[in-house]
C-alpha cells in the first residue's frame, strides 16, 4: 500500500556512497600499521629515536582510525519544502537571536546587515522575532537598527517583490547590475527605477551609521538614547528596546525587532556568548516564546531566504519531533581569497567529517547558523517527552530562577503544546524582561549547567550540543546549494593565537582538539620534527634506507593523494589543497602548541584565560589581483617563535647536510633519502616563514623574534650534538 500524502516525511537523511573514500581510507590504515610493526621489529638495531618515532607514528595512527571512524557512514538530510507548505496549516513562531559584542571590532553595518537579512527572509512575518544582544552596551548599535529598521520598511517589500536571494543589502549592491530575479516577469524599468531607489536609501543607511561612528557621542541625554548617558560596557543596567512591533500581526509586515544590551556589573562574571544567549532566551521567552529558535553571530547573513522553511523541515517532521534537537547549517564564507591561502574555509572540514558526523549522531553545534527546540534549550531530553508530568513549580524555579512571569512562559513552552505567543504586545513584558535580563537574576539557578547554554569554557557552542548529544538527542546537518548563511570571510591570516587562549576546560578541550585533529598532534608533531633535525645532524636513521623506504613512503603519498581527491571533489584547485595543508601544519606546530602551554598555565592557575572578539570586516571586493592579500603578516606574538625556530633548525641543518658538515654515521647507518626528503618537505611548509625572514615591515618576522628563535635553534644544534 502506498503511503498516504500524510505519513509522507519531511525530511529524510540521505546516505552517500563512500565506498572508494573507504577503500583509500583503510589502505592508509594497513600502511600505517605495517610502518608500526616494522617499527617494533626493527627497534632494537636503533634504539631511543625509533622508540619515539614509533610513539609519533602510533598517535598517528589512533587519530587516522578516529578519523575514519568520523566519515565512514556520511549522511546529508534532504528536505521536503512543498510538503511542509501543502501540510502544515500553520507554521509555529521563530525567535531569531543575534550577537555583537563590540561594535568597534564588529561594526555596527556588519551587525545590520545581519539583521536585515533576517527580518526579510520567506516566512509569516508575524510569526517572527529578532533580537539583538548587545554585549557593547553601544548607543551606536541602538541607533544603527533603529535606522535599519526604517530602511527595512523598504528593503523586505522589495526584496519580497523580486524574489531577491541574498537579502544582506551589502551583498546584494556589492553586485552591480540591476537585474531582476526573473520568474516574476517584473517590468524591467520598473524594477530598475526601484532598485536604484533601494540603493540609495542603503547609501544613506551606510552615511548615517558612519557619521554616527564618527562623532561618537551624539546621543547624550537626548530621547531614546537618554538610557546610555553614563553606562560603561562593564558596568551598565540592562536596556531593552522594541525598535519595531509588528503590531497589526500582519504576516506580510516587518517581524518585530528588540535591542537587548543585558545588565553588567564589575562584580558578576560576564559569561561571555553564553551569558548573552540565555539572556536571549529568557527575553524572547517572556515576549514571544517561540517553540524555535535561529540563532546567528553578527557577522553571518542569510543566504537563502527560504532557510527558516527548510529548518522547519527538519524539526516538524513527525518522525523527528523525538529525535532531533537542532539542525545545524554549516557556517561559509563569501569571498575568501583565492585558494585559500589561511586555510580557514574548511570546505573539506564540513564536507566529510560534517557529512560524517550526520550520519552519526549528528553534528555538533557550531554557535552559529542553528535551528533549536526551545524546550531542549531548557533542559528537556528525549525521554522527558514521554513523561508527561511537568516540573513541579518548585523545580521550575530552582532551575529557571524566580520570575514567575517567566516561569509561566516555560511551562508553556515545555510543554510544547501550544504555538500561540502570550496575547499581549510586546511592551507590556518590556518590565519583565528587564529583571530577567539582571546580572544576578541566574544567581542560584540551573542556567548555564542544566539549563540554557553552557558555561565554563568560550567554545559554549561545543559545550552545549555535546551536551543534548549526552541526553540522547539527534541533530541533522543541513547544507543546501547555495549555502544557507554565509558569513564575513577573515581575509586576514586568522589570528591563529586565538583559539587556544579562550578558557577551555580540559575535557571540553580534548573533544575540541580532536575534533579539529589539530590539538594535541602539536605534542606529536613537534616530537617528530625536532626528532628528524636530531636525525640529520648527529647522521643518525629515522627511517629505512632499503626497501623499507617503502613503506613510509606509501602510508604518505597515499594519505596525500587522499586528502587531494577530497579538494577536487569539492572543486577546489590543487593550489587550495596545498594551502590548506600547509597551514595545518603551520597552525599545529604553532597555535595549538602555544594552545597546550596555556591549557597547562591554566590548570596550574599561573594565567587567567583571555576571550577577545575576533575582528569582523565588511570586504565586498574579492578581486584576486590584489597581490599582498594571500601573504602572511608577521608581529612579535609568541605565537609566530616556534615556526621560526623550526624553519631555521631545517635551514641549518639542510646546509650542514650539503656540505658535509654531519658528524661521521655510526656503524653505516647515516641518514638518507628519506630523512632530506622530509626536511625539504617541512620547509616547503614553511614557505610563508621563509619569505617572512626576508619581507619587511609586517610581512617580515620581527628582529626580537629572530633572535629568540634563532637562540633556540642554536641551542637545539648544539644540544643534538652533545647527547
Ligand atoms: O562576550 C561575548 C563574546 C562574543 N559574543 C558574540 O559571539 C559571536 C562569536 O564571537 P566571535 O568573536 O565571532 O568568535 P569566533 O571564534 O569567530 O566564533 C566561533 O566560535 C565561537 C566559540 O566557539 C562560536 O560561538 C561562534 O558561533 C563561532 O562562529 C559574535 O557574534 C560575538 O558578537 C558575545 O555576544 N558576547
Ligand atoms: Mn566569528
Amino acid at each position: 500500500m502506498a503511503p498516504s500524502q500524510n505519513s509522507l516525511p519531511l525530511h529524510e537523511r540521505v546516505w552517500r556512497r563512500n565506498n572508494i573514500k573507504r577503500v583509500m581510507d583503510i589502505t592508509v590504515l594497513f600502511f600505517l600499521i605495517l610502518l608500526l610493526i616494522y617499527r617494533i621489529v626493527s627497534l632494537n638495531n636503533y634504539g631511543v629515536p625509533w622508540l619515539i618515532a614509533f610513539l609519533c607514528e602510533l598517535w598517528l595512527t589512533f587519530n587516522w582510525i578516529l578519523v575514519i571512524s568520523t566519515k565512514w557512514s556520511p549522511a546529508q538530510s534532504k528536505i521536503y519544502l512543498d510538503r511542509l507548505l501543502q501540510r502544515v496549516p500553520e507554521l509555529p513562531p521563530v525567535d531569531m537571536f543575534v550577537t555583537t559584542a563590540d561594535p568597534v571590532l564588529e561594526p555596527p553595518i556588519i551587525t545590520v546587515n545581519t539583521v536585515l537579512s533576517l527580518l526579510a527572509v520567506d516566512y509569516p512575518a508575524n510569526k517572527l522575532a529578532c533580537y539583538v544582544s548587545d554585549d557593547g552596551c553601544s548607543p551606536i548599535t541602538f541607533y544603527s537598527l533603529v535606522e535599519a529598521s526604517k530602511f527595512a520598511k523598504l528593503w523586505v517589500p522589495f526584496c519580497k517583490k523580486y524574489d531577491v536571494r541574498v537579502r544582506a543589502p551589502f551583498r546584494y549592491f556589492s553586485d552591480d547590475k540591476a537585474t531582476p530575479n526573473g520568474k516574476n516577469g517584473a517590468d524591467l524599468s520598473e524594477f530598475q527605477q526601484e532598485w536604484k531607489t533601494i540603493k540609495d536609501e542603503y547609501e544613506h543607511l551606510c552615511r548615517k551609521i558612519e557619521n554616527a561612528v564618527k562623532n561618537s557621542t551624539p546621543f547624550d541625554g537626548d530621547g531614546e538614547f537618554a538610557v546610555f548617558s553614563n553606562t560603561e560596557r562593564k558596568n551598565h543596567p540592562t536596556i531593552i528596546k522594541v525598535i519595531w512591533e509588528n503590531k497589526e500581526g500582519l504576516s506580510s509586515g516587518l517581524p518585530h525587532l528588540i535591542y537587548v544590551s543585558r545588565e553588567k556589573r564589575p562584580m558578576h562574571p560576564h559569561l561571555y556568548k553564553a551569558g548573552a544567549m540565555n539572556v536571549l532566551a529568557r527575553v524572547s521567552g517572556v515576549m514571544s516564546n517561540a517553540p524555535y529558535m535561529l540563532n546567528l553571530d553578527c557577522d553571518m547573513f542569510v543566504n537563502d531566504p527560504k532557510i527558516v522553511l527548510h529548518g522547519m523541515c527538519i524539526l516538524l517532521d513527525p518522525n523527528t519531533q523525538k529525535e532531533v534537537a537542532f539542525a545545524q547549517c554549516p557556517q561559509y564564507f563569501y569571498d575568501g581569497l583565492k585558494d585559500d591561502p589561511f586555510g580557514n574555509q574548511f570546505v573539506v572540514l564540513f564536507r566529510f567529517v560534517g557529512t560524517g558526523l550526520g550520519g552519526l549522531q549528528g553534528p555538533i553545534y557550531l554557535g552559529t547558523n542553528c535551528f533549536h527546540r526551545r524546550k531542549v534549550i531548557y533542559g528537556l531530553s528525549p525521554h522527558d517527552l514521554e513523561n508527561t508530568s511537568i516540573l513541579s513549580e518548585k523545580e521550575l524555579v530552582r532551575n529557571f530562577g524566580s520570575s514567575r512571569e517567566f516561569i509561566n512562559t516555560v511551562a508553556l513552552a515545555l510543554e510544547g503544546t501550544t504555538y500561540a505567543p502570550p496575547q499581549h504586545n510586546l511592551s507590556n513584558s518590556v518590565e519583565t524582561a528587564n529583571q530577567v535580563a539582571g546580572c544576578g537574576y541566574e544567581h542560584g539557578t540551573g542556567w548555564g549547567s542544566q539549563v540554557g547554554w553552557v558555561y565554563g569554557s568560550t567554545t559554549e557552542d561545543i559545550l552545549t550540543g555535546m551536551k543534548m548529544h549526552t541526553r540522547g538527542w539527534k541533530s541533522e546537518n543541513h547544507m543546501p546549494d547555495p549555502p544557507a548563511f554565509m558569513g564575513s570571510a577573515p581575509t586576514e591570516q586568522p589570528n591563529i593565537w586565538h583559539p587556544l587562549s579562550v578558557s577551555l576546560q580540559f575535557r571540553q578541550c580534548l573533544a575540541y582538539l580532536w575534533f579539529y585533529q589539530w590539538g594535541l598532534r602539536a605534542v606529536p608533531e613537534i616530537l617528530y620534527a625536532a626528532l628528524l633535525a636530531y636525525c640529520l645532524i648527529t647522521n643518525s636513521q629515522l627511517f629505512p634506507k632499503d626497501t623499507g623506504l617503502w613503506i613510509f613512503a606509501a602510508p604518505f603519498v597515499v594519505l596525500h593523494l587522499n586528502s587531494l581527491l577530497e579538494y577536487f571533489e569539492t572543486g577546489q584547485s590543487v593550489r587550495a589543497w596545498w594551502n590548506n595543508q600547509r597551514m595545518s601544519r603551520i597552525i599545529t606546530m604553532n597555535a595549538w602548541f602555544l594552545g597546550i602551554f596555556s591549557v597547562i598555565l591554566k590548570i596550574l592557575r599561573i594565567s587567567e584565560a583571555v576571550f577577545d572578539v575576533t575582528q569582523k570586516e565588511e570586504s565586498n571586493s574579492g578581486d584576486g589581483d590584489d597581490e599582498d592579500a594571500g601573504r602572511f603578516t608577521f608581529n612579535e606574538s609568541p605565537v609566530f617563535v616556534p615556526g621560526t625556530t623550526i624553519l631555521m633548525v631545517y635551514l641549518i641543518v639542510l646546509v650542514m647536510k650539503l656540505l658535509g658538515l654531519q658528524e661521521p654515521a655510526k656503524n653505516g647507518n647515516g641518514s638518507g633519502p628519506g630523512e632530506v626528503f622530509c626536511s625539504l618537505y617541512l620547509v616547503l611548509c614553511y614557505w610563508p616563514f621563509l619569505k617572512g625572514l626576508f619581507g619587511k615591515g609586517k610581512y617580515g618576522i620581527p628582529s626580537s623574534t629572530l633572535c629568540k628563535a634563532g637562540a633556540l635553534a642554536a641551542f637545539f644544534v648544539h644540544l643534538s650534538r652533545l647527547i
